[in-house]
């Protein structure tokens, strides 16, 4: 793929992502998605907001609370669909009780997708994040594709405060998160 990242930079992501992992292990609480649903919800989307969630995976910081929370609120919600590498998610329109079905890497999808939409905001996974709001990822580049093609949509990143790193390595096309929710509340961005 020509717009790779150079190898030296691929090499320092995937150390990374191997150190996150093994840290958000030890840190992970299963009490938390209530404190971050706390968090996004003292500044919520405006009521019809469509927010792109994600259903967790592995030991993610747990997003259903929140997406409940914004459901009574109002807004709207979708939940990603993954393509083959190299594409951007798609996102179809979910709502809370309504079946799912296995994805590609462990996801959990709408059995009944509807077409695709465009969320106003995106909550983003990640493994590790800095205060710049530079963000990494499993290393698929699904959110750096979706990000930017959708450049308009509000990024909020979402994770435990333990996923805090000084520096996450960047590259061309990393793109810095608008906000990110923890559940010790937003982490103050420095820019
Ligand atoms: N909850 C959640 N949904 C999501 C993502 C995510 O990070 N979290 N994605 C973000 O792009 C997309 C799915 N893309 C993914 C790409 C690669 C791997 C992956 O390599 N997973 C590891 C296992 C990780 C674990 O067990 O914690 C693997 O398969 O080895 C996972 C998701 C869309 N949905
Ligand atoms: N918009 C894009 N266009 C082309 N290639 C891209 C784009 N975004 C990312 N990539 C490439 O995809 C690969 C994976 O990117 P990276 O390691 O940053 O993923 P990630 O942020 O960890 O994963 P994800 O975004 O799925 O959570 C890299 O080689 C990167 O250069």
């Amino acid at each position: 793929m020509h717009d790779a990242d150079p190898p030296a930079l691929a090499a320092e992501k995937a150390a990374l992502r191997r150190l996150a992992l093994q840290r958000r292990a030890l840190i992970a609480a299963p009490d938390a998605g209530d404190a971050l649903a706390s968090c996004l919800m003292a500044t919520p989307p405006p009521p019809g907001t469509l927010v792109g969630g994600f259903w967790p995976m592995g030991e993610e910081v747990d997003l259903r609370p929140a997406m409940h929370a914004l459901h009574q609120a109002g807004c709207h919600l979708a939940l990603p669909v993954t393509p083959r590498r190299g594409l951007p998610l798609s996102f179809h329109r979910w709502m809370p009780g309504e079946a799912l079905v296995p994805g590609r890497f462990g996801t959990s999808v709408p059995a009944k997708p509807g077409e695709p939409v465009r969320p106003d905001w995106l909550l983003v996974p990640l493994l590790a994040f800095d205060r710049r709001g530079f963000r990494l990822g499993y290393g698929g580049g699904y959110y750096d594709r979706t990000l930017a093609a959708w450049p308009e949509a509000h990024a909020v990143g979402v994770a435990f405060s333990g996923q805090e790193v000084p520096a996450v390595p960047v590259g061309p096309h990393d793109r810095p998160l608008a906000a990110i929710a923890t559940e010790a509340g937003f982490i103050l961005l420095e820019r």
